[in-house]
Formats: structure tokens, sequence, C-alpha cells
């Protein structure tokens, strides 16, 4: 194994990195400052270093810059001071491989050495510089190594491959890390969601238009096949996929050609396609809403990724890295999680999956008071406490899980005001419940549901329920109103 180089004045900390290091079978040399690992380096270069920032003669950054320009694929840890967020950030940007803020763990500086080497040796096949823009992959469940290692197995392939997963738990990502590890590399990555884009739509979308082809097509415009040609096309959400064009889709896939929206001249389509869904493909092809022949076309191979809440041992690192990347983002100090907090984020259900927990950490970073977030200033539904403390357990599995994911599906897609209609939808079903357990006596209804008269009768208006046949219309609010609506 290649060794790792420390450097920091500080004997100490030389001292609980070498042992560190030395039990995880890691050889280790160490340097009181940066000016002598420079003048070794000349010769002879290691795996990874880690290296402070603040120290006597060369500082860590100018180190880190010089290292940059000479040997751009070595990859070095910095450490520092957690709330030096400048240094951080100028770490970042000097091109440091990662930052592990003082007092650090040891065994997680330790997964840092090792994920740093291992870096290494996959930075020498990429082109140079290429892995510093790379979104990062977390992922030490062994579900997600087990997908990292499809990647790797797929990578000098051109094949199709369905990737499955809840919404929010990184298809789209792990579909550029296959694009990126993948002959067509050096080719665009164009994705589009299919869900999102009306059906009329999305025709052209994918296979362009010629001038003229419907009103309002002023000028010809290339597609997504066309933009993508020579790398990957991902389609996201392929389960929506409308059937006219599951068809025109199925096409391409088969022999490789296709027609702009009111063109005459057969295209050549040069691209990859990887698909996404996180729907039951198999269900919908049962169920005759998607093409049988188009799923075999497209699910060549099979990536599956579990939700978050089946790989509870990656949340904490997760965590770590959106709080960082949220804190470098809004210039604003970094907030770290109480252990405390942490349990609850690593005990929590994650119904959005990563991006739900990435927007978690997002508004920890600009609402938590302290720099160390506590319990209390976790979004409630977190910690259960918006919840009645008698609130009976729901059979059929939890429906606020189903909600947030319909939510987060519905935000994803650029919609606004989604309340506007699953407000309505929420009370609907209540109102609906109530009156068939009270076998259509609406005042019954009402009282069960903690509705006044009045208010019942509006929402049953509103919600266009009102049959015309009210049994109560006397108008009498009666004492148990208490409808914020009144
Ligand atoms: N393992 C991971 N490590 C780091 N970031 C991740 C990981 N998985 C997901 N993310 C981040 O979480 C967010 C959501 O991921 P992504 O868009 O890939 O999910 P998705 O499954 O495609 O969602 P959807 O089905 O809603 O389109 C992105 O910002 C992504 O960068």
């Amino acid at each position: 194994m290649s060794a790792v180089w420390i450097i920091d004045d500080d004997p100490s900390i030389r001292w609980v990195l070498e042992k560190a290091l030395g039990n995880a079978q890691i050889p280790a040399r160490s340097f009181a400052d940066a000016d002598a690992a420079l003048h070794a380096l000349a010769r002879e270069q290691p795996g990874a270093m880690i290296t402070d920032l603040r120290m006597p003669g060369l500082d860590g950054l100018a180190f880190l810059r010089e290292v940059q320009a000479q040997w751009p694929r070595l990859p070095v840890i910095v450490i520092t001071a957690h709330s030096d967020l400048d240094n951080a950030v100028a770490a970042f940007q000097s091109g440091a491989f990662e930052y592990l803020p003082k007092p650090f763990d040891v065994d997680e500086a330790v997964g840092l050495v090792r994920r740093a080497l291992a870096s290494g040796g996959e930075a020498a096949v990429n082109a140079p510089g290429a892995e510093r823009e790379q979104a990062e992959i977390i992922g030490e469940a062994p579900a997600m190594q087990e997908v990292f290692r499809a990647i790797g197995r797929l990578s000098r392939s051109q094949i199709n491959v369905l990737i499955t997963g809840e919404s929010g738990s990184g298809k789209e990502l792990i579909a550029q890390a296959l694009h990126r590890h993948s002959p067509r590399a050096g080719g665009p990555f164009i994705a589009i969601n299919t869900a999102a884009i009306p059906a009329e739509l999305l025709e052209s979308e994918l296979f362009g238009h010629e001038k003229g082809a419907f009103t309002g097509a002023v000028s010809s415009r290339l597609g997504r096949f066309e933009q993508a040609a020579g790398g990957t096309l991902f389609l996201d959400e392929i389960g929506d996929m409308p059937a006219a064009l599951q068809t025109r889709l199925l096409r391409v896939l088969s022999d490789g050609t296709f027609y702009r929206v009111g063109g005459h001249a057969p295209q050549r389509a040069d691209v990859r396609v990887l698909a996404a869904t996180h729907q039951d493909l198999e269900a919908k092809v049962r169920e005759g809403s998607f093409r049988e022949d188009l799923f075999h076309r497209l699910n060549v191979i099979r990536l599956h990724l579990p939700p978050l809440r089946e790989r509870r041992e990656d949340i904490p690192r997760l965590a770590r890295h959106f709080l960082l990347e949220s804190a470098i983002k809004l210039e604003v100090e970094r907030k770290i999680l109480s252990p405390a907090a942490e349990a609850v984020f690593t005990a929590w259900n994650w119904p959005g999956n990563v991006r739900q927990l990435e927007n978690v950490c997002r508004w920890l970073t600009v609402m938590a008071p302290t720099a160390e977030v506590q319990v209390t200033d976790l979004p409630a539904e977190m910690t259960g406490m918006e919840r009645r403390p008698s609130a009976p357990e729901y059979e059929g599995g939890d429906w606020r899980e189903r909600l947030a994911r319909l939510a987060t599906q519905r935000l994803a897609a650029g919609e606004e005001g989604i309340l506007n209609d699953l407000l309505p939808l929420f009370e609907r079903t209540l109102l609906e419940t109530a009156l068939q357990h009270t076998q259509g006596h609406k005042q019954d209804a009402a009282h069960k549901l903690g509705w006044g008269r009045n208010t019942l009768t509006r929402k049953l208006k509103e919600l266009g329920m009102d049959t015309g046949s009210g049994d109560d219309e006397d108008g009498i609010p009666s004492p148990s109103d208490h409808s914020p609506g009144k």
C-alpha cells in the first residue's frame, strides 16, 4: 500500500495520526514543516497527504497550491480548526481532496485517508484534474458499495441501464457516474425528466422539431437525442412516459433512428440511454401501462438504489458532507450535529431520501442558532414533536411518508402552489370517510372531525361535495365548532 505523509508542526497530532494509520496497516511518514515535505516530494510521492493549514514557514495553503501545480493527482487532506470556514473554502479552491475539521475523529481520518488512497489510483486513469469536478457520491453501506462495483464493471460498456430507487435516492447522481466512467465520458450528459414535461411537448423535447412543425415552432430545434449525440441521455421518471412516446422511444432504441417532429429525414441516434424510475415498472407492464418490449430494452442491466432508511450507516457522513457544502455555498459558518441530533438523523426514516437530507442540512445551516445543532433545532417532523402524544399508529404504512414522497416529486418537477390542490384533497378524504362512518349524517360527521356544522356546510360547498340534501342546515354554530376557518 502507498504511504501517507503527515505534515504538521504539532507533534501530538503527528503522533496520533501515525499511530492510527499504523493500526490500520497504512505506512506513514511525518514532517514537521511543509518545506521539508516539498523537498522530499521532489524525489518521491506518497499515495496521499494530510497537512495542517497553520504552520510556521510555508503555510498549508501555499503548500497545497504548490502540490496542486506540480502533482495535481496527489490527494491532500487538510486539517484545520472547524470554525475556520474561510480556510476550508480556500483549501477546496486550492484543490484539497477533503477537509478534516479539528478536533477530528481518528476513525474518520483513517476512513478519509483510505478514500484518498483509493481515489489516487482512480485519478490516474482519468483526465488530469477531472476528479475535482465530480460530485462526490457517499456510500459505505454494502448496497452502495455494490452499486460502485457495478459502475466499475460497466465502465467499458455502452449498455442500457435501468436505475431504480425511491425519489431522491441518488439515481441521477449514479447515472452521471455511469456516464463519467464510460467510453462516452468525453461526450455530453443530457438529463430529461419525462414526468416534468407536459405530454404534448415531450415529443419535440426528445426528438426536436422542424420549423413550422406546429403553431409556435418558429424555428427548428434540436431534441435531447441530438443534444446527447456522442454521449449519454438520462431519461428520468421513465414510468410516466405516455404510451405514444413509449412506442417512439422503442423504435429509436431498436433501430437507432428517429424523425424530428414535422421532419421527413431520418436522424441517427448516437446515444447511450440510461433510464430511471421510482415506480414498479414490472407492475406497470402487468397492468398494461408500460410496454413490455420497451421495458426489456431499458432493463438490460438494473441498478437498484436502496432508500436511505436501509443504509443508515451513511447518514452521518452524508449529513457532514451537506452541512459543509451548504456552509461553503451560503458563505456562513459550518454547523455540526450534536451527538443527540445525529442520533435522530440516523434513526429517522427520510421519506424523501438523500435529497431531503440535503434540504434539511441546508435549512439547518441557515436556521440553527448555534454552531452545534441540537435536537430542538431539528424540523418538527423529525422529532415527532408535532404529533399528539396519544396519536395512534396507522395501519397500512406511514401515509405521511407517501405524502412527502408525492410532494418531493412534484416539487422536483418544478411545480408551485402544490398546497392548492393537496389541501382540498386531504380535507375531502377526511370528509368522505367521516360521512361514510356516520352513514351520511353531516352533523355527526362534522362533530367527529372537530368541525362545526357551518364549517362543514361551507367545506362541502368548497369541495364540490354539496348534494343539497342537508340534514342540518339551520346555520347555528354548535359549541364544539372550533374550526380555525371560522
Ligand atoms: N450517495 C450520495 N452522496 C452524495 N450526494 C448524494 C447521494 N445520493 C444523492 N445525493 C444528492 O441528493 C440529491 C438527490 O439525488 P438525485 O437527484 O440523484 O436523486 P434521484 O433519485 O434522481 O431523484 P428523483 O427520482 O426525484 O429524480 C442530489 O443533490 C444528489 O447530489
